[in-house]
């Protein structure tokens, strides 16, 4: 099914394919999709077969991910690569002591201002923290990027993980090799690794996240006692249709990022030639307001893991190598309960982003494109000012509804090491800790009528 994106702002509208998963297949000219076989001798229109393995070849058939290509000239026509100079120093793919450090504290970053000097995706991007290596392909690196220009001439490629990205500021318009997709701040895109992609900025500035994962790709989450429906529906999601140019880009440059290093050749055409295409492994977006939330209806605070949207999985059934969750508007109803996230230690790691709006935890400092690590059993949980309110407030057991607001989790069962920029940046809140210090005991051995007197 094809459907036609909706655009308030008569922006340019994009074709998009919907579903997760399926066999997808999209020909911008008619008849350039060769039919009954994959690489025939002389396929239509002249064009070059090309295959994408996002799986090894024998991975099981329920998770084998490819797609056949179907190009003016075949992505090998190129110079060979070199190192790319500069080198880009803030990207990480292998967290040792080397590159990244191990530290429990609680962090949070406010959010990074966008550079004064023409910076694009892929020279704003910097590596936050992460765990394992690409090249053992068990792994996951969580970045940022601040931009404020297009990719201009070149085109990025990443051979270590695929990128989740999640944009806070300005949109985000994509072109891969399967066509192109616009991306808001409320959508994340999926770049699976291997994928040729540029983007631009139509809005200007931009800002948000990147979850990267190394050796396994998204897929939604089991629904259990939930049912078949609810959370994420694959319906919502959106893959593009083909789209190409033929054109003679002389010194167009493609950047590969390989073992978390760049690489660039030079070739003389744009890679977004394919004229056709099929398969399932492809890039695609989703909107998180579309997301249906399931969530307590009568007592307690349920674990974040009811609002996961994707999860990349590790080999041990239920643990994540990296779960994306979100927090979007919804009605809390529970009695005789504290409403806002419980105090908790986790054996998984927790980053945390802000979309727009305000996180139910945090009262004050956590703030839209800023950023927060709570590690592997580090405690957290709600600032002071949240639980004074919220138990200030007394039995208030009337529904309300958390609105305008949209913050997510990478939670991971890997432990990340932080990168040294991110420790010393200078929007490091080295406060944050102040945020629970006012903390009070409220115990009374007379019973819990304790929190509206002063002790
Ligand atoms: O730490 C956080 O704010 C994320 C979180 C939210 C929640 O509702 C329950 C547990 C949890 O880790
Ligand atoms: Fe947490």
């Amino acid at each position: 099914m094809e459907k036609q994106e909706q655009t308030s702002t008569g922006a340019k509208e994009f074709l998009y394919q919907s579903g997760f998963g399926n066999s997808f297949s999209s020909e911008a000219i008619q008849g350039a999709l060769p039919q009954g076989q994959n690489n025939p001798l002389v396929c239509p229109f002249g064009l070059y077969a090309e295959q994408i393995s996002g799986t090894a070849f024998t991975a099981p058939r329920k998770l084998n991910q490819r797609s056949w290509l179907y190009r003016i000239k075949p992505s090998v026509t190129h110079e060979p690569f070199k190192p790319r100079t500069p080198a880009h120093k803030k990207l990480v793919s292998e967290f040792n002591q080397s590159t990244s450090s191990a530290t429990p504290t609680q962090l949070r970053w406010k959010p990074e201002k966008i550079p004064d000097s023409p910076t694009d995706f892929i020279d704003g991007l910097y590596t936050m923290c992460g765990a394992g290596s690409s090249f053992l392909r068990h792994g996951f690196a969580i970045h940022m990027y601040s931009a404020n220009k297009s990719m201009e001439n070149c085109a990025f490629c990443n051979a270590d993980g695929d990128f989740l990205i999640v944009p806070e500021k300005g949109r985000l318009s994509i072109t891969t090799e399967c066509g192109q997709l616009h991306v808001s701040p409320g959508e994340i895109v999926v770049l699976p690794q291997g994928f040729r992609f540029a983007i631009d900025l139509p809005d200007g500035p931009s800002r948000g996240y990147v979850a990267e994962v190394f050796g396994t790709h998204f897929q939604l989450p089991d629904l259990g006692p939930i049912g078949a429906n609810g959370l994420a529906a694959t319906r919502d999601f959106l893959v593009p249709t083909a789209w190409f140019e033929d054109e003679v880009r002389p010194g167009y440059i493609i950047v590969q990022k390989f073992g978390g290093e760049l690489f660039t050749a030079k070739q003389n055409f744009s890679p977004f030639n394919v004229v056709a295409w099929h398969g399932n492994y492809v890039p695609y977006k989703y909107d998180l307001h579309k997301f249906c939330p399931f969530n307590t209806v009568l007592i307690d605070h349920g674990d974040p893991s009811v609002n996961t949207v994707l999860t990349a999985p590790t080999d041990k059934p239920g643990v994540a190598l990296l779960d994306f969750v979100i927090f979007p508007q919804r009605w809390l109803v529970a009695e005789h309960t504290f409403r806002p996230p419980y105090y908790h230690r986790n054996c998984m790691s927790e980053f945390m982003g802000l979309v727009y709006g305000k996180y139910e935890a945090k009262a004050d400092g956590f703030l839209p494109g800023g950023a927060s690590l709570h590690s592997c059993m580090t405690p957290h949980g709600p600032d002071t000012n949240t639980f004074e309110t919220t138990v200030g407030r007394g039995t208030d057991e009337t529904p309300s509804k958390i609105t305008e607001t949209m913050a997510f989790m990478f939670e991971s069962s890997l432990i990340p090491r932080v990168c040294p920029w991110a420790l010393e940046s200078p929007h490091m809140d080295h406060n944050y800790y102040q945020c629970w210090i006012g903390l009070k005991s409220h115990f009374s051995h007379q019973g819990s009528d304790c929190y509206n007197k002063e002790m």
